[in-house]
């Protein structure tokens, strides 16, 4: 395993085809799930020479959260579906590098036992953050907060790009619409009487306004993140409503379909917020050079979802440590190529639009 590449093609080779569609798959014509990755591509990188450094810092606190490098496991749901240890194997990876792990509401362990799995690996300072889905019933979003907190969770990142689940055709023709016998989202457990965590349990909600961030605010202290804002006008009102961070992301194409790419949207919205709070970024980060980009146009971090599920499904706990590892080499290793003693020399003049006849005038077409 020498690239996430190779974890996507090895996890495709193991996997039942109906679940490596679920995660591979977006909305609709999933052009937006394309459109995440070639915009990495389409931006360059110019380096700078002779700045004389001969270690790279890549640690950084993320609000409040240690995190040995600016690369976090972005939400993802059903890990058990690839490995019979799910989330537990995947935050002992996380824990073990020193990664931030977004827990999602949907996993198939519960946050609380996901939390010991943590901290056996990493120690009292391993960093987990949980994903809310708000649910219109607020005393059992008051609950599932009390569930991450309890847990010791750090963070809350609450969707907001989900007023209904995206159209996700694959899953369709491949009739897949529920989690296979025997597995639960262990958060949903017991919320009500007899429910056994099902699925269709989680509500995605459409009535879903400012009011229930003003809401959320006042019955936590921890930090809330917003996850799946895209337009800068929401950027604005999500400092206005005393929000501490956005996590920029179009739920990796898996929501609105033909949306921007999230890097392209990154300049727009770190203008909006002007530095009062964080701005972390995913979808589409697949290599080291990807972070390097993100981070030099403003990005505190970056997230990544499907890499995680196909190193979990490859190698287990093994496969996402080597997943997170060769990352952070890759990262340090274009660090230092660009220059860079560390993440504060990330700055906008080494990222350029690729080569265009363009450039010149229109002198060269
Ligand atoms: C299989 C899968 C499950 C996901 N589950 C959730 C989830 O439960 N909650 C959420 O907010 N986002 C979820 N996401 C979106 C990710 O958090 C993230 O935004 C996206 O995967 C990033 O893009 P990338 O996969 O290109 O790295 C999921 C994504 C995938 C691929
Ligand atoms: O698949 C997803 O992207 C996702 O967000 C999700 C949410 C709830 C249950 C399963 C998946």
């Amino acid at each position: 395993m020498l690239t996430v590449h190779d974890f996507e093609t090895a996890a495709r080779a193991k996997l039942d085809p109906v679940f490596a569609d679920f995660i591979a798959g977006g909305a609709r014509d999933e052009i937006t799930v394309r459109a995440n990755e070639t915009a990495f591509g389409a931006l360059r990188l110019l380096p700078r020479a002779l700045r004389g450094s001969a270690a790279r810092e890549l640690g950084t606190t993320l609000l409040g959260s240690r995190a040995s490098m600016p690369i976090l496991l972005s939400p993802t749901a059903f890990h058990k579906l690839v490995d019979p240890e799910g989330e537990s194997a995947t935050a002992r990876a996380a824990a073990a590098t020193g990664t931030i792990m977004i827990v999602s509401m949907a996993s198939t362990v519960a946050v609380g036992e996901i939390a010991d799995a943590a901290r056996a690996a990493g120690g009292p300072t391993a960093q987990l953050w949980f994903q809310l889905y708000i649910q219109p019933d607020l005393e059992i979003t008051e609950t599932l907060v009390r569930r991450a907190t309890d847990a010791g969770c750090t963070a809350l990142v609450v969707t907001v790009d989900s007023p209904v689940l995206g159209a996700n055709e694959r899953n369709r023709r491949n009739g897949f619409h529920d989690l296979p016998a025997g597995l639960r989202c262990e958060n949903l457990r017991d919320l009500r009487d007899g429910e056994s965590g099902h699925v269709r349990q989680i509500v995605m909600s459409p009535e879903l306004n400012w009011g229930h961030i003003d809401w959320l605010r006042e019955i936590t202290s921890l930090p809330i993140l917003l996850k799946g804002v895209l337009h800068p006008e929401d950027a604005r009102l999500a400092v206005r409503h005393g929000v501490d961070g956005l996590l920029l992301s179009n739920h990796g194409g898996r929501q609105l379909d033909t949306v921007p790419a999230t890097l392209e949207l990154l300049p727009e919205i770190t203008a909006a917020v002007a530095g009062r709070i964080p701005v972390l970024l995913d979808g589409g980060v697949r290599r080291g050079t990807d972070v390097v980009k993100a981070l030099a146009l403003g990005a505190a971090a970056v997230g990544i979802g499907r890499p995680v599920m196909w190193a979990l499904a490859e190698g287990g706990e093994k496969g996402v440590r080597r997943l997170l590892e060769l990352l952070r080499e890759e990262l340090d290793d274009t660090l230092a190529l660009c220059g860079a003693s560390g993440l504060n020399d990330l700055t906008p003049d080494l990222v350029r639009p690729a080569w265009s006849g363009r450039l010149f005038g229109g002198a060269v077409s």
